[in-house]
C-alpha cells in the first residue's frame, strides 16, 4: 500500500508513504533520476549497513554514487558538511546533479543544506527511515549544529518529492521509536484533541503494527504541510511546529548533541510547556512518558541556570527574551515571551512534580 500527500509549499512536491515507494524512481521520478548528470546517495552509516542493498536495488537503473555519513546527530556538522561537498566535487557533480538524503532526520537536515549550497543549490530528495522524520524529512528546514545552539547553521530548502518507506521502520531501537513518537504527540497536541487522547491510550510503543504507525505518521505529515503551506518561513504559525523545543534544544545543547535523542528532549519540553500552560493533561503526558520510558529523570539532572544560556539564544527569540509555544489547549498553540523568574519558578516545579509520577 502507498498514499500520497501534496505539499504546497513555494515549490511544491509530493511525500509517497507506504510499502515499495523507492518504485516511484522508475516511474514518477524517472525523468528527474534520468536528467541528473550525477546521483549521489549520501546515507546515515548505520542505515546503510541495514539497508544500502535494498535502496540500490531500486536504482540499479542509474549510475549511483554513495557516500556514508557518521550514523545520527554527529553528521550535522561542519566536518561531515564539509566532506559532503568534497565528495560531490571529487565526483564531478554539477549544478545537473541529483542528491538522495537517506537516513533519520539528522542525514536530511545535513544532506538538505548541503543539497542547498553546493553550487548554490541543487535538488534532493528525501528518503526518511526514522518515525521521527515525518517531520524532518516534510518541510525544507535543514540544518547542521553549532556548540552554542542547536540548527543554529541551516536554510529553508525545500526538497523534489519524499519517498517514505515504511518498512525500513521495522529495524529502528526502541529509543528510536520513542523519540520519533514524541514529534507524533507534538503534531497531536498543536491539533487535535480526540487524536492526542488515542496517542496516550498507547503504553507499550513497540508495540505498534505498521498500518497504525502509518496512520499516525500520515496524520503528522498532514498537520506538517498544512502548517508549512501557510507559512513556510516561519514567520507567524509555523512556529507553533517549535512545541517543546525551546526546553528540547537547550537539553540537546547542554547534554551534548546525540546524548539525548531529540525526540525524549521534545518530550521533557513538552511536559515544561504544558506546565507552562497549565494544560489539563500534563499528568496524564507525564503518565504516558513514563510508561514508555522516556528519561523525565533527565530534567532532574540539569539546573535552571545550565539550561537557560541556551534558551535565550532560541530561533523564536530576540534580545535573550525566554519565548515558548504554549497551549491555551489541545489544538490551539500561541507564542508566548515567559520573564525569567516565572520560567525558573515552573521549571523547579515540573522537577519535583516528575518524582510523584
Ligand atoms: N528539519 C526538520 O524540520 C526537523 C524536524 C524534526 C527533527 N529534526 C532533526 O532530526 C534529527 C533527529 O532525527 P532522527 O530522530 O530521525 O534521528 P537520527 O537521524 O539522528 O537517527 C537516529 C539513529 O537511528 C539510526 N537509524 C536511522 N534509521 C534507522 C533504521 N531504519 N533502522 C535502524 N536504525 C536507524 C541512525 O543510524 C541513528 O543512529 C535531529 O537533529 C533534529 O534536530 C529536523
Ligand atoms: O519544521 C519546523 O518548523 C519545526 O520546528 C519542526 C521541529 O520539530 C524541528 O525539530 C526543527 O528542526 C526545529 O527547527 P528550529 O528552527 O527550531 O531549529
Ligand atoms: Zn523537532
Amino acid at each position: 500500500m502507498m498514499k500520497q500527500l501534496r505539499v504546497e509549499a513555494d515549490h511544491p512536491y509530493n511525500v509517497h508513504i507506504g510499502h515499495q515507494v523507492f518504485s516511484l524512481f522508475t516511474k514518477d521520478y524517472h525523468g528527474l533520476l534520468s536528467s541528473a548528470d550525477r546521483i549521489v546517495v549520501v546515507a546515515d552509516a548505520q542505515v546503510a549497513k541495514l539497508h544500502l542493498e535494498y535502496l540500490l536495488g531500486y536504482l540499479r537503473e542509474f549510475d549511483v554514487r554513495v557516500l556514508t555519513i557518521p550514523a545520527g546527530e554527529q553528521a550535522k556538522s561542519v566536518e561531515t558538511f564539509m566532506d559532503c561537498h568534497t565528495f560531490l566535487l571529487s565526483e564531478g557533480c554539477s549544478r545537473k546533479s541529483l542528491l538522495l538524503a537517506f537516513g533519520g532526520g539528522a542525514t536530511g537536515d545535513v544532506a538538505g543544506f548541503v543539497a542547498s549550497t553546493f553550487m548554490r543549490g541543487i535538488p534532493y530528495i528525501q528518503l526518511p527511515t526514522t518515525i521521527l522524520a515525518h517531520d524532518s524529512a516534510v518541510g525544507g528546514k535543514t540544518a547542521i549544529n553549532h556548540k552554542l545552539g542547536k540548527n543554529m547553521i541551516g536554510t529553508f530548502y525545500q526538497p523534489e518529492a519524499v519517498l517514505y518507506d515504511i518498512q525500513l521502520l521495522r529495524t529502528l531501537p526502541a529509543d528510536e521509536v520513542r523519540s520519533g513518537m514524541a514529534e507524533v504527540v507534538k503534531h497531536a497536541f498543536i491539533s487535535n484533541e480526540s487524536w492526542l487522547l488515542e496517542l496516550l491510550e498507547i503504553d507499550e510503543l513497540g508495540t505498534m503494527a505498521d498500518g497504525e504507525i502509518m496512520a499516525h505518521l500520515e496524520k503528522g505529515i498532514a498537520v506538517k504541510a498544512a502548517i508549512v503551506e501557510e507559512d513556510e518561513f516561519e514567520s507567524g504559525v509555523r512556529k507553533y511546529l517549535n512545541f517543546g523545543h525551546t526546553l528540547a534544544h537547550a537539553l540537546e545543547g547542554h547534554f551534548g548533541y546525540g546524548r539525548i535523542t531529540h525526540g525524549e528532549a521534545v518530550a521533557l519540553g513538552m511536559a515544561y510547556a504544558l506546565h507552562l500552560s497549565n494544560h489539563a493533561r500534563l499528568n496524564e503526558f507525564l503518565v504516558w512518558c513514563r510508561k514508555n520510558s522516556y528519561p523525565l529523570e533527565k530534567l532532574q539532572e540539569v539546573s535552571f541556570e545550565e539550561i537557560l544560556p541556551f534558551m535565550k539564544k532560541d530561533k523564536k527569540s530576540s534580545e535573550g527574551a525566554l519565548s515558548f509555544v504554549l497551549l491555551e489547549k489541545t489544538g490551539t498553540p500561541f507564542l508566548e515571551t515567559i520573564e525569567e523568574k516565572r520560567a525558573e519558578a515552573a521549571y523547579l516545579e515540573l522537577c519535583s512534580m516528575l518524582g510523584g509520577v
